[in-house]
């Protein structure tokens, strides 16, 4: 069945022009993912009065739903200007709900109102009570306000103001975003990411990624763990709080910079060259990152694997913003060449963008407060040398907040992403905690081991962020060491349950799929690395509802695993690749009371002989293990694997 694709020949003109659009892969793969066709660009500026419906919306749900009287009051542009007791109230019991489902913060409009909006704005006297009001109101939410930004109107005699109200958290809590940055090599990523965590500016030369120091320094103590990840961390007033020790390490200390902070951004780094394409697509379904950071250098353009980071994105349907990096040496001819380009391939069929540039702190405003959105895509034009720029960035990453909900009542579900064992303390496990909340000593099931079983484990410590913590929840990475559990026992893929589910182990599954790019056709047998949020493992293609499958094409598809069972939801997504080949897809069924035959057992016993088996043998052994991810395999290409195929989302617990 051949899919239907969208395509836009001046689009493909200019790419083809200059010679790096192959084919219309992008295209294929946001028709692919998007499932918000139809949206009117226009309706995703459309904030003003928001507040006031859900106000009203908010009022009505209340058991103690307010009388009409205080209903109207509310909804005025006046509400916050001399509220009586019951009103208060009322807009601290709103506001109070806005923030628990903002995850502790939320944007508010002073000066708006549905009902009496016909000339929006409050008199400079009326603003001032109204900010009174609310500062009394954040103070008893135990909360901060901050100014966003401010409209007149009415030759200045009128005001509309903007406010983030942001929550205290106490010092062993703070708000997770997660930003998966990606990029062609030598876009400026690492030099970026020192400017920002290190607050200092760079020379054009690598000063900046010098800072992080990371990957020295993990070589040096054998520790693979932070590879690509790195921290901002914002107070409740959005000031940064990364502070580089003072003792000349550079090294900054997370565990500070977590308790000073109400959020806390990471950046997970991943790897910009092809040869590690396989990490960038572990990155992008093992870590669940809220947002997708795409690097570009302005003199550069649109080159390598820029366009194949930003269709994995769409793919996955991760919202990504753009940041076109060294503008401070880029001839203004060239920056506004690869910002048309930039911008045309953002809007074309295949992506279905809409860039927006940002550059001003109204600009920055809007399109936070949008970009849950996948449509809107925010283009920072910055400079890491002169530092243009970077304050604007630096308040969007302030706005930006965690599209993962906690789901608190629901029994745990963690995914793990790598394992560690850490001398005095034992084996350990990071990874990001799906649902529920994971509480110190909790007994959890741990699994599906090669069997498809599950045990249970018990966890002796927590770690956020290498800060030690009593317990964590939906949404928030986290490291666990484990009692009484060999690293032996465990792989990547894994998950840790609460004992309140009856968890199954699934060795097939269904997926409806659409093939991005395979130079002929797919057909049944065919083997390729699935990656499907923390598992990463060869599959085998059962059967299909169409006889091949060739770029383009979509087909229901039924896979097999080739070396253990998985933990599997209906509907999680999934990218199915091997070399060039790559296809995505969404499950749709599980098979889990298929029997447990790994279907390279056959494989494995062959392998027990193969001192006397020729040499074709040998290579079909090889191929196998090469694309499978098995512990096994894992240990023996370790050894040889480049540092940074690793990257691992948490820090171990090094100090318990
Ligand atoms: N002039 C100028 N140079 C920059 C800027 N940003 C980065 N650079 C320089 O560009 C070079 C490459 O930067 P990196 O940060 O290593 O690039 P990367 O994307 O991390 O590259 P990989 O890690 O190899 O993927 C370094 O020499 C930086 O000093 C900038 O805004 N202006």
């Amino acid at each position: 069945m051949a899919h239907a694709l969208v395509t836009n020949s001046e689009d493909n003109d200019v790419l083809d022009n200059r010679g790096e659009y192959s084919s219309d892969y992008l295209s294929k793969m946001a028709t692919a993912s998007h499932t918000t066709e139809g949206d009117d660009a226009a309706s995703l500026f459309d904030t003003n009065n928001a507040a006031c419906d859900m106000l009203l919306e908010s009022q009505n749900v209340e058991k103690n739903e307010p009388s009409e009287e205080v209903r109207q009051y509310l909804s005025k542009k006046t509400a916050w200007v001399s509220p009586n007791e019951k009103q208060f109230d009322a807009l601290v019991g709103f506001v109070q709900k806005r923030l628990d489902e903002g995850h502790g913060e939320t944007i508010l409009e002073i000066g708006t109102g549905a009902v009496d909006c016909d000339c929006p704005g409050l008199l400079s006297d009326e603003m001032e009570a109204s900010v009174a009001t609310l500062t009394s109101m954040a103070s008893v939410l135990n909360s901060e306000i901050q100014l966003l930004r401010e409209k007149t109107l009415v030759n200045n005699t009128k005001f509309i103001k903007e406010f983030l109200i942001r929550r205290h958290i106490d010092e062993e809590d703070f708000m997770e975003v997660r930003i998966a940055v990606v990029g062609n090599v030598d876009a400026g990523k690492s030099t970026l990411l020192g400017v920002l965590t290190h607050g200092v500016l760079d020379d054009g030369r690598g000063m900046a990624r010098m800072k992080l120091f990371r990957h020295k320094h993990e070589m040096e103590t054998g520790r693979t763990s932070s590879v690509g990840n790195d921290i901002l961390g914002f107070d409740a007033k959005g000031n940064i709080v990364n502070k580089p020790d003072t003792h000349g390490t550079q090294a900054l200390d997370w565990t500070s910079i977590c308790q000073k902070s109400a959020k806390v951004v990471t950046f997970i780094d991943l790897a910009g060259h092809e040869k590690y394409l396989k990490t960038t697509v572990f990155g992008m379904t093992g870590h669940a990152p809220d947002f997708a950071m795409l690097m570009i250098g302005s003199n550069m353009g649109i080159v390598g694997m820029t366009k194949e980071h930003l269709g994995l994105a769409l793919a996955l349907n991760v919202p990504v913003f753009v940041i076109v990096t060294k503008i401070d040496m880029c001839p203004p001819n060239v920056l506004q060449e690869t910002l048309k380009l930039l911008q045309k391939i953002l809007r074309s069929p295949g992506c279905r963008k809409i860039p927006m540039l940002v550059q001003t702190n109204d600009d920055v405003v809007t399109c936070a407060t949008n970009f849950t959105s996948e449509r809107l895509c925010p283009i920072f034009q910055v400079s890491n040398v002169t530092g243009q720029n970077l304050d604007i960035l630096k308040t969007f990453l302030n706005l930006l907040s965690t599209r993962m909900e906690s789901y608190v009542d629901e029994p745990a579900e963690f995914q793990i992403d790598d394992l560690y064992s850490v001398p005095g303390v034992g084996t350990v496990v990071s990874g990001t905690t799906l649902k529920g909340v994971i509480k110190l000593n909790d007994t959890l099931l741990l699994g599906p081991d090669a069997l498809g079983q599950y045990k249970q484990v018990q966890i002796r410590s927590i770690h956020r962020k290498r800060m030690p913590v009593r317990q964590c929840q939906g949404g928030q990475t986290a490291s666990f060491a484990l009692k009484r559990i060999k690293k032996s026992e465990l792989r990547k893929g894994m998950v840790l349950l609460s004992t309140k589910l009856k968890p199954e182990a699934c060795w097939e599954f269904e997926a409806d799929v659409l093939v991005l790019h395979h130079p002929t056709t797919i057909s049944i047998k065919y083997q390729a690395m699935v990656h499907c949020g923390s598992i990463r493992q060869t599959a085998q293609i059962l059967s299909m509802s169409v006889e091949h499958m060739r770029t383009g094409d979509r087909a229901t598809v039924k896979f097999r695993f080739i070396k253990n069972a998985e933990y599997l939801r209906p509907n999680m997504k999934l990218v199915f690749r091997e070399g060039r080949t790559k296809a995505i897809g969404t499950i749709s069924k599980l098979y889990t009371q298929v029997a447990a035959q790994p279907m390279n057992s056959k494989i494995k016993s062959v392998k027990m002989q193969q001192s006397t088996t020729d040499g074709s043998q040998q290579q079909s052994i090889k191929r196998v293990d090469n694309s499978s991810d098995t512990s096994a395999v894992n240990k023996r290409s370790k050894q040889t694997k480049p540092r940074e195929e690793s990257t691992p989302q948490e820090e171990p617990a090094v100090q318990q």
